[in-house]
Order: structure tokens, then sequence, then C-alpha cells
């Protein structure tokens, strides 16, 4: 059963159509969410917990309706705002504390799962003083650990990346692919960078002014290339020679030279140069394409000159 599926989903805002006919439908696991500032991400996240009604369309989250059912799909998804939503004055485990009993748990139970929640997102003896002294990190642990302290099925977590250096964000990250490969827990986690969900995602749905560009298994975006990357110890501008004078589509890129697959024989061709030359081989393999790069081929939906056009920075870190 898909985690969440929508039909002609559409929400008009006065002056923006902030989602256009959106259909798609996701199974569990760690799913991403991209698009572009004002591509519609956290309009979609409203209204699948059933907090904003759509102008048209239908949508359901672990099989329950958002139209009839979005008490319950509250009570069983958590959700990570992107804004800034914590108290200065609390620390943080009163208030995941506070978040528990709201979510239904009794007093004893609600501080258990709190200081367990708090530990698993990384947050210790921190966690006794006021939020208000904390790093934008801390803040997110936070944000997360809330999310997660009713043990749900499901959770939103939208741009959790957000305002983190790189150190921070890869720590994030790597929450994020714990959460849903030892937790099992199903992720949907929205951002702009198209590089961070590659690493941490088994599934990315692409969305651009609110329409659906691409929903695809992250391998599906990453196929193999018809390059092969080849990497030896010394000697790389003679065995660029040697490929060269044998036919072969080579070029030096850094350290590496990159090969033009021409079939079987191209293993066989850079094998035998290798071994001609007295080099010690590090690496040969086929590339893999970065989905930055599938991304940048996706041939811009019809419409007005530059309004389809993503708008999505490059460079993210992998
Ligand atoms: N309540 C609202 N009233 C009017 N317009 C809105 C409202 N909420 C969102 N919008 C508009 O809808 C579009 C989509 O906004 P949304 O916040 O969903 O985008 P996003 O992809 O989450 O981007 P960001 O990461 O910048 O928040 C934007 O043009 C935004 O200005």
């Amino acid at each position: 059963m898909p985690i969440i599926a929508t039909q002609g989903l559409t929400m008009r805002f006065p002056r923006v159509t902030a989602l256009d006919d959106l259909s798609v439908a996701v199974e569990p696991g760690v799913v991403g969410l991209v698009g572009a500032n004002g591509a519609g991400k956290s309009t979609l996240i409203k209204i699948l917990l059933g907090l904003l009604p759509p102008s048209t369309g239908t949508a359901s989250v672990l099989g329950m309706d958002i139209a009839r059912e979005g008490v319950k799909i509250r009570e069983s998804v958590g959700f990570m705002p992107e804004y800034e939503c914590l108290p200065p004055d609390v620390s943080a485990t009163e208030f995941v504390v506070h978040m528990a009993r709201m979510c239904g748990l009794p007093p004893t139970a609600a501080r258990e799962r709190a200081a367990d929640t708090l530990r698993h997102v990384g947050l210790y003896e921190e966690r006794y003083r006021p939020i208000g002294g904390y790093s934008t990190g801390m803040r997110q642990r936070v944000k997360l650990a809330q999310a997660l302290v009713h043990d749900p099925k499901l959770v939103f977590l939208d741009e959790p990346t957000n305002g983190l250096d790189p150190a921070g964000r890869d720590e994030m990250l790597d929450l994020i692919r714990r959460i849903g490969a030892e937790f099992g827990i199903s992720v949907l986690v929205t951002s702009h960078l198209l590089g961070e969900l590659e690493r941490v995602c088994d599934h990315v749905v692409i969305i651009d002014g609110g329409r659906l560009l691409r929903s695809q298994a992250v391998e599906a975006y990453t196929t193999e290339s018809g390059v092969l990357t080849v990497e030896v110890d010394e000697g790389r501008d003679a065995l660029h020679r040697v490929l060269h004078e044998h036919g072969a589509a080579v070029r030096a890129e850094g350290r590496f030279l990159v090969v033009d697959i021409a079939g079987e024989s191209t293993y066989d061709l850079v094998r035998d140069g290798v071994a001609e030359l007295g080099l010690r081989l590090i690496r040969m393999e086929q590339r893999r394409h970065h989905i930055e790069e599938v991304f940048q081929e996706t041939p811009a939906a019809p419409g007005p000159p530059g309004a389809n056009v993503p708008n999505l920075p490059q460079g993210a870190p992998r």
C-alpha cells in the first residue's frame, strides 16, 4: 500500500497556484520531495496532514483520506515544520515530554519516550538547558525529536537541513537515514538540494511550480552512464596516450581518465594499456549519473518562458 497517494491535487491561492493537478503515489521508505523555493512542498505537506483543504483533487496518507480522516492521520504521522516553532524558555526535555503528553502518552511513558528520542537524535546533557541557548543544529534536533516522540509510522520533515553547516547537514542526513533503516519509520523529507537527497532516499519526487516533474526510485535517477572512470597510481598521461593511440575516446578529468565505453573491448583496452605500461590500477568503474545531472536533462514542461525552469542550487554535498 502506498504511504502517500494523490490524485489531481490542486491548491489555488488568490495569486498563485501552489499545486497543479498533482498525481503521485509513493511506497514505504525514505522519500525525498524536491523542488525550488515556492515549488509547493510545504503546501503539499499541510494538505497531506489534513490541515489545509485542497481546491480540488484527493489524497490519502497511510490509506487514510485527508478530507475525512485528518485527525487520525495526525495521530499516525510526525511533523517537523520548516519554521521556527520552539519556545525559548523551556528545556528540550520539558518541550518533548509536553508534546508526547499532547499526543496522549501517560506521564511516565511520555518521560521515557522523550528521553529515548532525545538520545536518538543526539541530544544528551544539553537537553536540560533552555532551548533559547541552542545552536541551529540543536534546535533542528529538538524539532525532529518532537516529531518522533509518539512513535509514528511516518514522519514529514520539512527542510530539516535548512540553516545547517556542512557537518550539521551530514549529521542530520545520517539521522534521517537511521530513522528509515533502524526504526522502520517511513519518511517524507523535503529539500531544495537534490544532491543531499540522493544520499538518504529510496525514492525521489521532483515538483516544480506545483507540478510533478518526476517520481522515481533513486537508482533509476542514477543509472549507469556510458563512461568508464579509470584511476592509476602514476602514469596517467602515458595511459592517456596509449588509449588514444588505440582509438579510444579518452579525456583527462582531474586525476582520472574518462573513457567512452564502446563495448567489452574498452575494458580489455584499459587493462592491456595498464599492463603494457606497468602501472598500478587503482580503479576502473562505470560511472553513475548523479541525480542533479539527470534533473538538468529534464525538459521543461510547457508554460510561459522561464516559468518551469527549476532553479535548484548545484554542488550540494554528497
Ligand atoms: N497561505 C498562502 N496564501 C497565499 N499563497 C501561499 C500560501 N502558502 C503558500 N503560498 C504560495 O504558494 C507557493 C508554494 O509555497 P510553498 O510554501 O508550498 O513552497 P515550498 O516549495 O515549500 O517553498 P519554501 O521552501 O520556500 O517554503 C508559493 O508561491 C507561496 O508564496
